[in-house]
């Protein structure tokens, strides 16, 4: 019934790493391998792997997913992947990445958001055919090189944002609600409810300070199990993650390898007129990965409003 692997509890990563006569950093790139098999690639047919071990000790795998069909921007690299998974899995930080090809620029950007990003250590292992299982190359904590090596000169929240704002792994409360009186509109079957408030408690946990404009995205599969991501924001907008997309990693990761035509329903949660939308592309990607989904986007507002300045995007 186990479909793949995207978390290894902490207590399981002990006991494998003892079990090769390695430290647990030592599993790391030897998982790179797993991870690469996760990957959704129809367009490149080049996976790619993320491995990171987290504070808690347990650790995380992501691939690189590929929508055919649409721009390539849409894609979801194994990085970004790696970090939702954390997200999604209330890891509290990023200690150690092993990852099969050096990280492109976007992604060493979207490592920024979170909090002492620049000690972060990567190690990349390169070609999928090499093989650190071998024990004359074992991965030591010295061949993981810090993130301000990869990034000098970094451009990051720092630059944006105060010190208390929370970043990204850490928690976020964004007091979001729907308006008190607000019931489902009409024509919009009962399904929505629970959807849509998946979707609020997603929005709550987006982490968006540069807009002041989260969102969240809850997918239902047909066998009724549903599946929901937070939009996440980066310092130099671009490498920002979609809440579809974050979604969708939701999907990946619990759908056991199912098609994305199993989604038949999604509701989006966003601030009515925000500068930062998701709607329109939201559809779109929705539209062509799974035509039969039904999609409806729900309007929140800040309840109260944190600061002066989240009162445009109402
Ligand atoms: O940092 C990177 C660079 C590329 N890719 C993916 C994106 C695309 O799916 C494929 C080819 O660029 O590799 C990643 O996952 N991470
Ligand atoms: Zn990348």
């Amino acid at each position: 019934m186990e479909g793949p692997i995207f978390v290894i509890e902490a207590s399981e990563a002990e006991s494998m790493a003892k079990q090769s006569g390695l430290t647990v950093l030592q599993l790391l790139p030897t998982l790179v391998k797993s991870a690469q098999a996760l990957a959704r690639t129809p367009i490149s047919n080049y996976q790619v792997g993320a491995v990171g071990l987290g504070s808690s000790g347990r650790i995380f795998l992501g691939g690189n997913v590929e929508f055919p069909g649409l721009p390539l921007y849409h894609s979801i690299h194994a990085e970004q992947f790696l970090i939702t998974n954390l997200t999604l899995n209330a890891e509290p930080s990023l200690k150690y990445v092993a990852v099969s090809a050096a990280p492109c620029g976007h992604c060493r950007q979207f490592f920024q958001e979170i909090r002492h990003a620049p000690d972060i250590h990567l190690l990349i292992t390169g070609d999928s055919n090499s093989n650190h299982n071998c024990k004359d190359d074992l991965a030591n904590e010295e061949q993981f090189e810090p993130m301000s090596c990869l990034l000098p000169h970094r451009f990051g929240p720092d630059d944006l944002l105060g010190e208390d704002v929370p970043l990204l792994l850490e928690p976020h409360h964004n007091s979001l609600s729907f308006l008190s009186d607000a019931k489902l509109p009409n024509g919009v079957s009962a399904a929505f409810e629970d959807l849509r408030n998946e979707a609020l408690e997603a929005a709550n946990k987006s982490h968006a300070p540069y807009t002041n404009c989260p969102s969240g995205l809850a997918l239902m599969d047909c066998e009724g199990k549903v599946f929901s991501g937070s939009y996440m924001e980066s310092a130099a907008y671009n490498p920002s993650m979609g809440p579809v997309q974050a979604a969708l990693v939701a999907y990946v990761m619990g759908g056991r390898g199912g098609g994305y035509d199993r989604i038949v329903a999604a509701a989006l949660v966003e601030k009515q007129g925000a500068q930062a939308r998701q709607e329109e592309t939201a559809r779109l990607l929705l539209n062509e990965i799974s035509p039969k989904c039904e999609f409806k986007v729900f309007h929140c507002v800040s309840s109260p409003s944190p600061s002066p300045s989240s009162s445009n995007c109402n």
